[in-house]
């Protein structure tokens, strides 16, 4: 994938707008995505391998909220399993656009990869079909709170015996002091990534009214809630982590 650095809190800005996923974002968004979110890569490519686990036959797997389709890319790089097929959502046309074309491209660089296709759809207005593996990468946290627990309920429904949702999100912590450490080293790691203080804060503000974690505590009574019977983290780094949810 294209490296533009992102630079789109670089000068000061009068009033920051609330963060939306358009052109200008999807120009820098693999940089702002690896220089943002501690651990990234090795998420990504770990879910292929776990995606490898659960993966059944005559099933699809999801990437919802597939931005350019890392996940997609990594799922088609670790899965071969007959007659499965790979579905990539994004409510954000111009991540769509972007992630058709970059899938192309994997397709026309690697041969028998397993289909795929690209859907432009709110994932919480989705008919879901039976699937193995159904990965939520940093996209739980942009759905409004009151929704999360329906969409997982359809996730759950959807899931086959034997398959597994992956969620990764960013944490936040009920410990003042646990949360306040781990923000700071979270800001020394985008510090260190060549982010400036006035990008650091700026992008703050930006994502503050669109992007709410919660801890992991109410993500485990949520999954409960919907119906999922475990749930095991498998990556944590700084305030990051990501779960295998159990049907
Ligand atoms: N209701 C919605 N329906 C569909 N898509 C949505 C919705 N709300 C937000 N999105 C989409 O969810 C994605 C979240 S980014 C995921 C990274 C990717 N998974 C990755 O592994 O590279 C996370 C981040 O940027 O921190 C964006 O592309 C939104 O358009
Ligand atoms: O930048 C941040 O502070 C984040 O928490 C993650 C992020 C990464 C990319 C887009 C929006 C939010």
């Amino acid at each position: 994938m294209k490296q533009t650095p992102d630079r789109i809190y670089a000068s000061p800005q009068e009033q920051v707008a609330d963060f939306v996923f358009n052109e200008a974002v999807v120009r820098v968004f693999p940089d702002m995505i690896k220089r943002s979110v501690p651990g990234y890569p090795t998420i990504v490519e770990n879910l292929g391998v776990i995606a490898g686990q659960f993966a059944q036959q005559h099933s699809a797997l999801y990437d919802l909220g597939c931005s350019l389709g890392a996940v997609s890319q990594a799922l088609r790089r670790h899965v071969q399993v007959e007659d499965c097929r790979v579905i990539a959502v994004d409510n954000s046309s111009a991540m769509v656009e972007r992630c058709r074309e970059y899938l192309h491209a994997q397709d026309s660089m690697f041969q028998e990869l397993l289909p795929v296709e690209v859907v432009e759809a709110d994932i919480c207005r989705l008919d879901f079909r039976p699937a193995s593996v159904v990965a939520l990468n940093f996209t739980l946290q942009f759905i409004p709170r009151e929704q999360r627990l329906d969409l997982l309920t359809r996730i759950r429904r959807a899931l086959l015996p034997g398959g597994a949702l992956i969620l990764s999100e960013k944490l936040r912590f009920a410990d003042d002091q646990e949360q306040a450490l781990l923000t700071d080293l979270h800001i020394a790691f985008k510090r260190a990534n060549g982010y400036s203080e006035l990008e650091i804060a700026q992008k703050r503000s930006a994502i503050e009214n669109v992007m709410k974690p919660d801890s992991l505590e109410e993500h485990r009574a949520r999954l409960a809630e919907a119906g999922f019977s475990k749930v095991v983290p498998w990556f944590q780094c700084l305030n990051f982590a990501s779960l295998i949810a159990l049907p």
